[in-house]
């Protein structure tokens, strides 16, 4: 039997008049890299500091790594590491004090150095944090959520304002840490990262998921019809929607001599899912 690592039921959430989280249930297994997607106040940030204790709830059921978060002891915090939106790492010490630093607060941190290399800060690690650029900053944040070796780790848009091939790193960095055996979720608006990363997805809107599964199959997309488009030889443009792409090229190449000009087959991408399924929520929520 796979044991959860994170399991919410009916949890609720409200500041004020604003109802941030709505009924959310969520099942996130040990070991799974698991995204949180989602519109602009749709109650991700809130759902995510809930399940660190950061945040107490109105309602529902929360258990992280076997505990409440709301009573959530010492030694599960130090189980859990977190990256926030808007980190604020001591200005006046470097890189490398700063994660020395954070080390002293875990029973069995990783190694400062590798942590910083493990971000790919070395050049940086005698550089004061105040003097980071944007991307360099975020860098630091990810390894003072990793600097304990938690066994959990939630990044709330862990990459915003990094450069593609930083992205592409912060993409490895996730992929070894998850090949340790870290759980990890994050929630992201990025799409590309969510498909490149995640094993499963959830789609959040007003409070609630709306959809979860594999990027590959989220909302129906792997049995999603496929689109062929081609060019006639008179250069008319054409585009079938069909369960039977593959009959339908089959067919094209038996009549038309040669090369089928401009032949494309696609299905539904992530972000067609994506905002199919929120355009639904928000007819729904008329
Ligand atoms: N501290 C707060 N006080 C009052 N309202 C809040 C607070 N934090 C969040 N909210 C409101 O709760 C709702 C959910 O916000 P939350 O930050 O969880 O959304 P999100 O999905 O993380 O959004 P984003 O993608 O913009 O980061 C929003 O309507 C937001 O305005």
């Amino acid at each position: 039997m796979t044991q959860h690592a994170v399991r919410v039921r009916g949890l609720r959430k409200r500041y004020g008049d604003v109802t941030a989280v709505d009924g959310l249930d969520l099942d996130i297994e040990q070991g799974e890299v698991f995204g949180i997607l989602g519109p602009n106040g749709a109650g991700k940030s809130t759902t995510v500091e809930i399940l660190q204790g950061h945040r107490t709830r109105d309602g529902g059921e929360v258990s992280v790594l076997g505990e409440d978060p709301g009573s959530g002891s010492r030694d599960w915090q130090a189980r859990v590491g977190i990256v926030w939106q808007d980190e604020s790492a001591p200005a006046e010490l470097t890189v490398a004090e700063t994660v020395r630093h954070f080390a002293r607060y875990y029973p069995r941190p990783r190694d400062p150095e590798e942590t910083i290399a493990l971000v790919g800060l070395q050049e940086k690690a005698d550089s004061r944090t105040k003097a980071l650029s944007g991307g360099q900053r975020r860098r630091l944040d990810v390894a003072l959520g990793v600097i304990g070796a938690p066994e959990l780790l939630l990044l709330d848009e862990p990459t915003t304002g990094f450069d593609p091939v930083a992205r592409r790193q912060f993409w490895e960095l996730i992929r070894r840490l998850a090949e340790e055996g870290t759980t990890i979720v994050l929630t992201t608006h990025y799409l590309d990262e969510a498909e490149a990363l995640a094993d499963r997805l959830a789609v959040i809107a007003s409070g609630r998921v709306v959809a979860q599964g594999a990027p590959g199959t989220l909302g129906g997309r792997a049995q999603a019809r496929a689109t062929v488009r081609w060019t006639e030889p008179d250069g008319t443009p054409r585009t079938e929607d069909t369960d039977t792409p593959t009959r339908t090229v089959a067919e094209l190449a038996r009549r038309i001599d040669g090369e089928i000009p401009e032949l494309r087959v696609t299905r539904p991408t992530l972000e067609d899912m994506y905002l199919r399924l929120i355009g639904e929520a928000q007819e729904d929520a008329r």
